[in-house]
C-alpha cells in the first residue's frame, strides 16, 4: 500500500452540539490529487481548518507525514502549503513585492520567489501591481505563496470558486502538474464534481459532516446502476414475462426500463422474450453522467 500523507479517524468537530463534522475517515496517499467534494456547508472548511491546526478537533485524530499533528504541528505544517479562501494581497504591491514579503516570514532563499512564479505562469506579470490583476491570476499568485516554502502537501480550499472558464482552466492544469512534475500531494475541495473530476484522482464526497464516499472517480462511476432499456413489439406482455423471470422494470416513452440488471441477466431476459415471439428493437444501456452519480451520492439527485 502506498505512504499515507493524510490519514484522519474518526476526525468530529462540533458547534454548539451540531456536527459540523462528523467521524470523517480521510486517506490520501502519497501523489494523489484528492477532490475534498461536498456541498456548500458540507464541512469541508471546518476539516481543512483541522488539518491545518487552526482549530482543533472535538473528538478523534490527525496523521499527517505519518505524525500525530497535535504532537509535531511545526514540524509538519512546515511542509504544507495552503490556500484557505480567498487570499489577501497588498494591492499597490507587485507580484513580487507580496511574495517577497511571505518569503521573510519563511525564511527562505530570495531564488525561490522567481521559481514560484514560474510554476504558476506569472513571472511576465510579477511587477505589476496585484490590484490590476484578475481573480485567476489572484489565485495563482496565492498558490504560488503556498509553494514559497516547498511543500510536500498543498491544501487547496475552493481554488476555482468564482473563477470563468478559462481561470479554472488555468488552476486546474496548475494542480494537475504538482504530483508528477514537483512531488507534491494534492487536497482540493469543490462543491462541483465537475471542477474536480478531470484533475482529481480519487475523490472523498462529504455530506452533513459525513463521508458518504471516497474512492477512486473510476469506483463512482461503476457503483451507481446502469439502466437497461429495451423498445419491443409488445411492452405490455413483456413487461410480464420479465417480471415472472425475476427483473422487475416499469414502461416509460415507449421503452422498458430495467434498473441494474448485469450482462447475464440482460442476456437471459432477452433470450426468453424472443422465445416467446417478441421482437426487440432495441436493446441500451443508459448511462448517469458523472454529475448524476454526485448528486445521488449528496442526497439531492432528481431521479432517485
Ligand atoms: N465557527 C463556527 N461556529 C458555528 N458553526 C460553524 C462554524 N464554522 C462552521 N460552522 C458550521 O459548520 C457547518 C460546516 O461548515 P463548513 O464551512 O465547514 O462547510 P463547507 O463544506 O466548507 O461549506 P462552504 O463551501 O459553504 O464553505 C455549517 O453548518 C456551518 O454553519
Amino acid at each position: 500500500m502506498s505512504e499515507m500523507i493524510i490519514q484522519t479517524k474518526g476526525l468530529t468537530k462540533k458547534y454548539r452540539g451540531r456536527f459540523a463534522v462528523d467521524h470523517l475517515d480521510l486517506e490520501i496517499a502519497k501523489g494523489d490529487i484528492y477532490g475534498f467534494l461536498g456541498p456548500n456547508g458540507a464541512g469541508k472548511t471546518t476539516t481543512i481548518r483541522m488539518l491545518l491546526g487552526l482549530i482543533s478537533p472535538t473528538k478523534g485524530s490527525i496523521r499527517i507525514f505519518g505524525r500525530e499533528l497535535h504532537k509535531d504541528k511545526l514540524a509538519i505544517l512546515r511542509r504544507i502549503g495552503s490556500l484557505v479562501e480567498y487570499p489577501s494581497y497588498y494591492g499597490h504591491l507587485s507580484a513580487i513585492e507580496n511574495l517577497e514579503a511571505i518569503r521573510r516570514i519563511l525564511g527562505v532563499p530570495k531564488s525561490r520567489i522567481a521559481e514560484v512564479l514560474e510554476i504558476v505562469s506569472l513571472t511576465d506579470e510579477s511587477r505589476r501591481p496585484v490590484k490590476g490583476f484578475s481573480l485567476g491570476m489572484k489565485q495563482r499568485l496565492g498558490i504560488a505563496a503556498s509553494l514559497l516554502g516547498s511543500p510536500d502537501l498543498l491544501i487547496l480550499d475552493e481554488p476555482t470558486n468564482g473563477l470563468d472558464p478559462a481561470g479554472i482552466h488555468e488552476i486546474r492544469e496548475l494542480i494537475k502538474s504538482m504530483p508528477s512534475q514537483y512531488g507534491i500531494t494534492v487536497l482540493v475541495s469543490s462543491h462541483l464534481l465537475s471542477e474536480v473530476e478531470q484533475m482529481a484522482n480519487r475523490v472523498g464526497i462529504i455530506r452533513e459532516g459525513r463521508m458518504v464516499f471516497q474512492d477512486t472517480i473510476q469506483n463512482l462511476r461503476l457503483q451507481a446502476s446502469h439502466d437497461i432499456e429495451l423498445v419491443v413489439s409488445e411492452p405490455d406482455s413483456a413487461l410480464w414475462l420479465a417480471r415472472d423471470l425475476g427483473a422487475a422494470g416499469v414502461y416509460r416513452e415507449g421503452k422498458l426500463i430495467f434498473p441494474s440488471l448485469d450482462d447475464p441477466q440482460v442476456a437471459h431476459l432477452v433470450k426468453r422474450l424472443v422465445e416467446n415471439g417478441h421482437d426487440i428493437y432495441r436493446v441500451s444501456e443508459n448511462k448517469k453522467s458523472l454529475e448524476d452519480i454526485f448528486m445521488e451520492v449528496i442526497g439531492e439527485g432528481s431521479r432517485s
